[in-house]
């Protein structure tokens, strides 16, 4: 199992820079990459880091993507003087030639093949490269937006070439439509590139009528491009987050990509000029983990765009911690998707409601009753509240934006615990036991008697359960004190210390608990006063009790050979759970569970982007090898990979639906089609 993450940095790539006044092209500064390696040393991340150095990209990789002429002509830059490099730069949309330009370019595109080689090769885990000039806006034949050369698609076409990957995802998350990426694999269906942009309905440049979401592939690439329009400016973290969950995310899991590729652009974070967007640092190292389960973990994120520097910087180190396996910091805002993002999301998944078997059932009878594309135009601006208040009142007052990220970004990063995970020495830990894992003593049962009392005490039969409540208490009050991160321990009684754990975690302080239990939980506690959330994933209903706004039965039995569950986690568990902003999670497995491992991994994955990552497991002690999968995820090891693809049947997308209809009014983030506003 690969580890380590690659950090590629060449300061050469800091000479390429504006010679004359461009007010368009005058944010794409050399700046951007020392102060955001500057700020990846003061939080004493590069030291983290595996140092890769950069390469120059060969004349035979740039023309894997670029036609010879669109080299020749970047090539004969190098000794052009200011006049005719102006006038060469006159030809593109949108981009400078300064004397060395095309060697950074080719050491931007050598960085990124020099990335892919580290992750493909197991030498690192991911990784970052930070490179400019920029790409994704550079087609097979001209220069254009700030890029010379496609990086990213280069890397692409050498991946497929040099590993036979036969699936790659580039995830685009820059504010700009990558329209030089999207034309370069249109008609490939080995590639899925996904992109969400600024667009305010083709207003926004680079104003392509292609960019819009039913642009979806051609030929044999018809549903491997996904396109995703913000048509209004101020998206916050829960848009992106609503995104994720509701397009790329179970596109990506039925995709099952062997390499993921990041057009990582920051413009779309906050106080950026270009973007004018609302979301925070923070909410990148949430995208960045939910990537992170893709592909065993092969992650490449390579930077695009980004003019605001401490956004810029702020971003760029809350991937890098990300991607060093750090706990993932608690997403702030209000967790509710804007009218306008909700309608963009719902337009995305019809149009490829064709393509993916995951939307097979998807409703898209709003189509029938539009009249026009206004008809959504008019409810989005009916109801102002369904638009997100500006945080900054414009991002251009930059000093503004520096103090906003100041203050901001001061509760967020927290000291990482040195010790990951702490554990009961229960049976089978001895498989983990690492560094990163503390054993906890057990507790005295005097003491554990004492803390059981009242509720559950007569249903402590035996020693045994003692033995093992005591441990988990331990467990929990080290998670609370943060002198770890999660904790792990096994039950005779999974129901029953899942039960006393919700009850000690509430008495210990923590004021929204999380509770996703798998198997029948036999006795579930009252949620009544919303400091607890029980998902009980369960193969019948609970005797009588139905589903109301702090528990949930979701009725699930996977089929035999694969695991249908990421329509259940990323539909309806991750959105419901993200709108409660636990601070604490507790995953307990009880007898006779109706998931498969690789169902129950991907969650326990999934989910640590919750609560600080602070999450306590307590699995039923017959079940050893998925104590120990669960464990691996635990001290941080890449989700495994999750078996057979099975698309959810009607009957379970149903029950999604239902549910969401439901609950969507209180849980926001299940929000994922606009009829509601309507
Ligand atoms: N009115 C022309 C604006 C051009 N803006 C180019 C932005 C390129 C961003 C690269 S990420
Ligand atoms: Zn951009």
């Amino acid at each position: 199992m690969a580890s380590g993450t690659a950090l590629i940095y060449d300061e050469e790539m800091t000479t390429h820079k504006l010679l004359w006044s461009d007010p368009i092209c005058d944010i794409e500064v050399p700046e951007r990459l020392s102060s955001s390696y500057e700020q990846l040393r003061s939080y004493h991340l590069v030291e983290r880091c595996v140092h890769v150095p950069a390469r120059e990209g060969s004349e035979e990789e740039i023309l894997l993507v670029h036609s010879l002429e669109h080299l020749e002509v970047a090539k004969s830059t190098q000794t052009m003087n200011e006049e005719e490099l102006k006038r060469v730069s006159e030809n593109y949309d949108a981009f400078f030639f300064h004397p060395s330009t095309y060697r950074c370019a080719r050491l931007a595109v050598g960085a990124t093949l020099q990335l892919v080689d580290a992750v493909m090769s197991g030498k690192v885990r991911n990784g970052m490269a930070l490179v400019r000039p920029p790409g994704h806006h550079s087609q097979r034949n001209a220069a254009n937006g700030f890029c010379l050369f496609n990086n990213v698609a280069i890397a692409a076409e050498y991946a497929k070439l040099k590993y036979g990957l036969q699936r790659i995802l580039i995830v685009d998350w820059d504010v700009h439509h990558g329209q030089g990426t999207q034309y370069i694999f249109e008609e490939d269906p080995s590639v899925l590139y996904f992109s969400w942009h600024r667009y305010e309905h083709q207003e926004f440049w680079p104003s392509l009528k292609e960019s819009d979401y039913d642009a979806v592939g051609l030929g044999k690439g018809k549903g491997f491009n996904i396109n995703l329009p913000w048509n209004k400016v101020g998206m916050g973290n829960s848009d992106y987050l609503a995104a994720f969950f509701h397009v790329l995310l179970p596109t990506a899991f039925e995709f099952d990509p062997e390499l993921v590729i990041v057009s990582s652009g920051y413009d779309s974070g906050i106080g950026d000029p270009e973007g004018q967007m609302n979301a925070t640092p923070e909410v990148f190292a949430h995208l960045t983990h939910f990537l992170m389960q893709l592909a065993n973990g092969k992650l490449c994120v390579i930077l695009e765009g980004g003019y605001h520097l401490k956004s810029l910087g702020e971003s760029v180190c809350m991937t890098v911690k990300t991607l060093l396996g750090d706990p993932v910091p608690q997403v702030s805002g209000e967790m509710a998707p804007c009218l306008s993002a909700v309608e963009s999301i719902q337009n995305v998944r019809a149009a490829h409601k064709p393509y993916w078997k995951w939307l097979a059932y998807e409703d898209t009878s709003f189509l029938q009753n539009l009249s026009t594309k206004s008809h959504f135009l008019k409810t989005a601006n009916s109801n102002p509240s369904t638009e997100h208040e500006s945080k900054i009142t414009n991002n251009n007052d930059t000093v503004k934006v520096d103090r906003f990220l100041e203050l901001h970004m001061k509760n967020i990063l927290f000291p990482v615990p040195p010790i990951k995970t702490a554990t009961t020495g229960c049976e089978g830990s001895e498989h983990f036991l690492s560094e990163h894992v503390q054993l906890v003593k057990e507790m005295d049962k005097t003491e554990v008697e004492a803390l059981v009392s009242g509720f559950y005490a007569d249903l402590v039969k035996d020693n045994k359960t003692l033995l093992s409540l005591g441990s988990m208490f331990v467990i929990l009050d080290k998670i609370l004190k943060k002198e770890v991160c999660n904790g792990i321990a096994t039950s005779p009684t999974a129901a029953l210390s899942a039960a006393v754990a919700l009850r000690h975690s509430v008495r210990l302080g923590f004021q929204r608990v999380l509770c996703v239990f798998v198997g029948d939980m036999q006795m579930i506690p009252n949620t009544e006063d919303g400091k607890m959330l029980i998902i009980n994933i369960c193969e019948k209903e609970q005797s009588g009790k139905t589903s109301c706004k702090h528990y949930f039965s979701l009725n699930w039995k996977e089929d035999a050979e694969g695991n249908d569950f990421f329509s259940a986690v990323l539909g309806f568990i991750l959105p419901v759970a993200y709108s409660y902003q636990p601070n604490l999670t507790v995953i307990a497995v009880g007898p006779n569970r109706n998931l498969g491992i690789s169902g129950i991994s991907l969650l326990v994955a999934l989910i640590q982007g919750l609560a600080e990552s602070r999450i306590f497991a307590v699995i039923e002690d017959t079940e050893i090898s998925l104590m120990q999968n669960v464990a691996k995820l635990l001290v941080g090891a890449s989700t495994p990979a999750f078996g057979i693809y099975v698309p959810p049947t009607q009957e379970k997308v149903n029950r999604i639906k239902a549910l969401r209809d439901q609950f969507q009014q209180e849980w926001k983030m299940l929000q994922c089609s606009g009829d509601i506003f309507i």
